[in-house]
C-alpha cells in the first residue's frame, strides 16, 4: 500500500513572502485578557472599534490546547475532502470548497435539528474531538466578548446570555480546503468579501491567502446604516498568525449590539501569494453566533451611543436574520 500524502501539513509550508502589500496584526494575549488585565482590554477595545481583526496569542492561556485541536479538526476536514465525489455529495452537495459542521448537531446533550447528524464517517468517528473543538472556541470566544463587554459598561454576563452554547443558534465549525494555484491568470477568489454574520469569529490559519480591507466596514446594510463609506480603501494580505496563534475578527451581530461602535471588518480569501500559493490551502473557522432566539438590536450601556443607526427599531430574532439574509456573504454590494 502507497502510504496516503498528507496536504494538511502545519509546520512545513513555505514562508509567507516579502515585498508584497500585507499587514502584520495586533497581537492580544489571551491569558492576559483571562487575568483581567484591564490596560490590554482597553487597547483590544480600540482595535476593535476601528478594524475589528487581530492575532489572539493562546500560548500559557486556558485555551492554549486549542491550537492542536484545532489542527486534529483540520485533518478530519482533510479525511472528508478525499471521500470519492458520490460519498461527499450525499452530505453536501459534492464540490464544496468547504463544509460546516452544526454545533447543535455535535454538543450531543443538545437538541439537534433534523439531519445535523448525518455526517461522513470521519466526521462521524472524530465527534467528540469537534465537540471539545466547539465547546472551548466558544468559552474562548466569550472570554474576548466578556472583556469587550465590559469596556462598553454593560452588566456583567451580558454577552454570555445571548450566547449560551446549549441553546439553539446557527453556531457552527467550517472546514475549508482551497485548490492550489494552478494558473496564473487570476486573480481566483475562494470566498469574496464578506463581513460575517456571528458575534466573533475564531479563524486558525497556516498559511496566507486572507484579505483583509484597509478602512472600517461595518457592513450592517440590511440595516439602512451607513458607518463607514464603502468605496475607500483597499485588500491587503493578513501574514498568517506565528505558532499558537490564531486570528479573531468581529462580526456583523457585535456591531448591531454595541450601536455601531464595535468593527465587523470586510474580509476575502484567495490562494496564498507566492510559494505558499502551489499547495491547497486548508483553514478551519468556529462562528460564534448569538442563540437563535435572542434578538438583534442595540443594547442599552453608558458606553453604547444612541441614535447612530437610522433605524434602531430594527429587531429581529438572530434566527430571522439569518433566514433573511443567508448565513454570510456579501450583504454589501462591493467588488469581490
Ligand atoms: O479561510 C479563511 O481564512 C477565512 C474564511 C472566512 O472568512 C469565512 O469562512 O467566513
Ligand atoms: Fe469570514
Amino acid at each position: 500500500m502507497v502510504a496516503a500524502t498528507k496536504e494538511f501539513t502545519p509546520g512545513e509550508y513555505a514562508s509567507f513572502p516579502t515585498g508584497i502589500d500585507s499587514l502584520r496584526l495586533e497581537t492580544f494575549s489571551l491569558a492576559r485578557l483571562e487575568n483581567g488585565d484591564e490596560a490590554l482590554e482597553e487597547k483590544l477595545f480600540e482595535t476593535c472599534k476601528t478594524r475589528g481583526f487581530f492575532y489572539l496569542d493562546m500560548r500559557d492561556s486556558q485555551h492554549s490546547s486549542l491550537v492542536e485541536i484545532g489542527e486534529a479538526v483540520v485533518r478530519i476536514g482533510e479525511e472528508v475532502f478525499k471521500l470519492p465525489l458520490e460519498e461527499k455529495q450525499k452530505y453536501t452537495g459534492g464540490l464544496m470548497p468547504f463544509f460546516n459542521i452544526a454545533k447543535d448537531g455535535i454538543i450531543v446533550d443538545n437538541v439537534a435539528p433534523p439531519g445535523a447528524r448525518s455526517w461522513p464517517a470521519p466526521v462521524q468517528a472524530g465527534q467528540p474531538v469537534i465537540e471539545r473543538f466547539a465547546k472551548e472556541s466558544h468559552s474562548c470566544g466569550m472570554v474576548v466578548l466578556a472583556a469587550l463587554g465590559r469596556r462598553l459598561g454593560l452588566p456583567s454576563g451580558t454577552f454570555e446570555a445571548l450566547h449560551r452554547i446549549r441553546e439553539p443558534s446557527t453556531d457552527s465549525v467550517r472546514v475549508s480546503r482551497g485548490p492550489p494555484n494552478q494558473t496564473a491568470e487570476g486573480p481566483m477568489i475562494f470566498t469574496p468579501g464578506h463581513t460575517d454574520a456571528t458575534s466573533i469569529t475564531l479563524l486558525w490559519n497556516w498559511v496566507g491567502g486572507l484579505q483583509i480591507w484597509t478602512e472600517p466596514d461595518r457592513g450592517l446594510n440590511d440595516f439602512k446604516t451607513v458607518i463607514d463609506p464603502i468605496d475607500q480603501g483597499r485588500w491587503v494580505w493578513v501574514e498568517p498568525p506565528p505558532p499558537g496563534h490564531i486570528i479573531i475578527n468581529l462580526g456583523d451581530a457585535a456591531v448591531q449590539y454595541s450601536g455601531g461602535l464595535l468593527c465587523s471588518a470586510r474580509h476575502r480569501v484567495l490562494p496564498p501569494p507566492g510559494e505558499q500559493g502551489r499547495r491547497p490551502r486548508y483553514s478551519l473557522v468556529y462562528f460564534v453566533r448569538p442563540e437563535d432566539a435572542a434578538v438583534l438590536k442595540r443594547l442599552e450601556a453608558p458606553g453604547i451611543p444612541a441614535g447612530r443607526f437610522e433605524d434602531d427599531a430594527v429587531a429581529m430574532t438572530f434566527k430571522d436574520y439569518v433566514t433573511q439574509h443567508g448565513a454570510s456573504f456579501l450583504r454589501r454590494k462591493v467588488a469581490a
